[in-house]
């Protein structure tokens, strides 16, 4: 068996990886990057690229089926799912065009095909693709960066291989007539709202009642609401079964009691499973590290260093679940490249402040701290309805509702949970002014134009400062001293 001693393995070769041996190798370290399956990532081959494809195709049905609305009547809308579905790989495969240039530009040396897994903390062996062989390595310092793989309940296992999960979708040939999909999360709001816009039957299916991460109760009920007006939604469902179809149209029958105990059955062709994903953890050889889990299994990790327990070993991206987010994946990457590269002189770095979108219509968005995560004594909270939201109703995009947290103290703002029209945009401004430890007020002195969706922001926070009970003159005192 061939050996070799390099200063950082990285396993895996997804965003995280990619930024490890980048970060390693600037830092002047040897470096093995060992990959198990295709390059190209996960985000630009089967996730973040094509979702966000499908979605596009989405909103241009919905802009035609919307129209009449302006007294506009586009005639003979047809979609072909097979052209759809076309141009989703096309424009995906330009996409994993880039990261495999940019992966092929990594010398040769660094780059090892095969499936790793820990001896110990500082020894990696690799079973080389294609062959027979085993590689070891000997390092002063690993990083995971393994990525996550979707998670199948238990009762769907049976039938896992039959199952679609969100790889499948973009492999599809043409849309299907009609899917369940199990899991009304950001990946399955995403692709279940898509393919609903696009003429396919969806109906969505969870024992729980949570749609994507929304917690906040009055932007949740508005949540509910919309969701449920447009599609089919079963929720906190029961005994839910799903079993393959009998006779030649195949397909599946999913069975199950609503929220009432009443029973229900329908036959769908896809049966789509987002239940959520989990870290690629297994088989790693953790435990023979040494690695230490905290009290909820999970590796005990530092998310400023990404260091594990006091181990040289660096967890990054979805293998470290902290937010399983491609930004993140790439922070953590560099993070933990650099780290693994000088250690045992382990650095920590201040984190962003937390953003997720979902893409659906409208999004939804949650920054910084989200309602769970706030000390409701400590916080006060300011909302807008997007009902009358003056852009909102000229686009005839007039629903949600944004709720914007701010410490009662400081008149900081810390968090918000939305779901309206343009989040994406409105989310990132929110989150740039709680990075910069903007209050209230200083966010409400920003520039405002007219007439744009940024209005209703400006509105959240007005309301903001009522529930705050505080002036603009008291914060600045808060803020710079009461000399101010
Ligand atoms: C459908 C979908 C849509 C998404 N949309 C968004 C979005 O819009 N925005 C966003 O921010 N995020 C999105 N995400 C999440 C984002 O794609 C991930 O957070 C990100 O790609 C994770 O990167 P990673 O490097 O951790 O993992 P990956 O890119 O998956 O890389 C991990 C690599 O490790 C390899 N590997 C695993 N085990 C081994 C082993 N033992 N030996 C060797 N190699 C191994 C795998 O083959 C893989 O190539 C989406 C995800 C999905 C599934
Ligand atoms: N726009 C984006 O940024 C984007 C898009 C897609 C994915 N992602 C990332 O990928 C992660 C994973 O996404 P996801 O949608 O797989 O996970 P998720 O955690 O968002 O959703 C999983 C859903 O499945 C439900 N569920 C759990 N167990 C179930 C069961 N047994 N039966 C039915 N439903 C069940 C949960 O209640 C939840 O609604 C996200 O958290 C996010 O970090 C991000």
């Amino acid at each position: 068996m061939e050996e070799r001693s390099v200063d950082v393995v990285v396993i895996g070769a997804g965003t995280a990886g990619l930024g490890a041996q980048s970060a390693a190798r600037k830092a002047g370290a040897s470096v093995v990057m060992v990959e198990d399956g295709p390059y190209g990532t996960t985000c630009a081959r089967v996730g973040c690229m094509p979702s966000k494809l499908l979605i596009a195709a989405a909103d241009a049905a919905r802009a035609v089926d919307q129209a009449p609305i302006f007294g506009v009547h586009p005639e003979g809308k047809r979609v072909d799912g097979r052209q759809v579905l076309e141009r989703v790989r096309a424009e995906r495969d330009r996409f994993v065009g880039f990261v495999l240039q940019q992966t092929e530009r990594i010398p040769e040396e660094v780059r090892v095909r095969g499936r790793a897994r820990l001896l110990s903390p500082t020894r990696v062996r690799v079973a080389l693709e294609g062959s027979d062989e085993e590689l070891e390595l000997n390092a002063r310092a690993v990083v995971i960066a393994t990525g996550s793989s979707p998670y199948i309940p238990p009762n769907l296992k049976p039938l896992e291989a039959k199952l679609s999960t969100s790889a499948d979708v973009f492999e599809w040939e043409d849309l299907p007539e009609s899917v369940a999909v199990v899991g009304p999360g950001v990946i399955g709001l995403e692709l279940g709202q898509a393919l609903h816009r696009l003429g396919v039957r969806v109906a969505f299916f969870s024992p729980f009642e949570a749609l994507a991460h929304v917690h906040d109760p009055k932007v949740s009920e508005v949540v509910h609401q919309v969701f449920d007006e447009e599609m089919e939604l079963h929720l906190k469902v029961d005994a839910f079964d799903v079993s393959e179809a009998p006779g030649e149209e195949g397909g599946f029958i999913v069975r199950w009691h609503d929220a009432q105990g009443t029973p229900g059955e329908a036959r769908f062709e896809k049966v789509l499973v987002t239940a959520g994903r989990r870290p690629n953890l297994e088989g790693l050889g953790l435990e023979q590290a040494g690695v230490p889990f905290n009290d909820r299994g999970r590796p005990d990790f530092d998310p400023r260093t990404t260091q594990v327990g006091d181990l040289p070993i660096f967890l990054a991206g979805d293998a470290a679940n902290h937010y399983p987010l491609l930004h993140e994946a790439s922070d953590e990457g560099r993070i933990a490249g650099g780290n693994a590269a000088n250690f045992p002189d382990v650095r920590a770095e201040i984190r962003r402040v937390p953003l997720s979108i979902t893409f659906t219509d409208p999004q939804i968005a949650v920054v910084g701290k989200s309602w769970r995560e706030l000390d409701h004594e400590q916080c006060g909270v300011g909302e807008v309805s997007y009902t009358n939201q003056g852009r909102a109703r000229v686009m005839a995009k007039n629903k949600g509702h944004v709720r914007i947290y701010a410490d009662r103290d400081t008149g900081r703002i810390c968090g918000a949970e939305m779901f309206g029209p343009s989040v994406e945009h409105t989310a990132h401004l929110l989150a740039w002014t709680i990075q910069c430890g903007m209050t209230v007020f200083e966010a409400l002195n920003m520039p405002f134009y007219h007439p744009v969706v940024e209005e209703g922001i400006r509105s959240a926070l007005r309301s903001l400062t009522g529930d705050l009970r505080m002036t603009a003159g008291n914060a600045e005192k808060l803020r710079y001293g009461p000399g101010t």
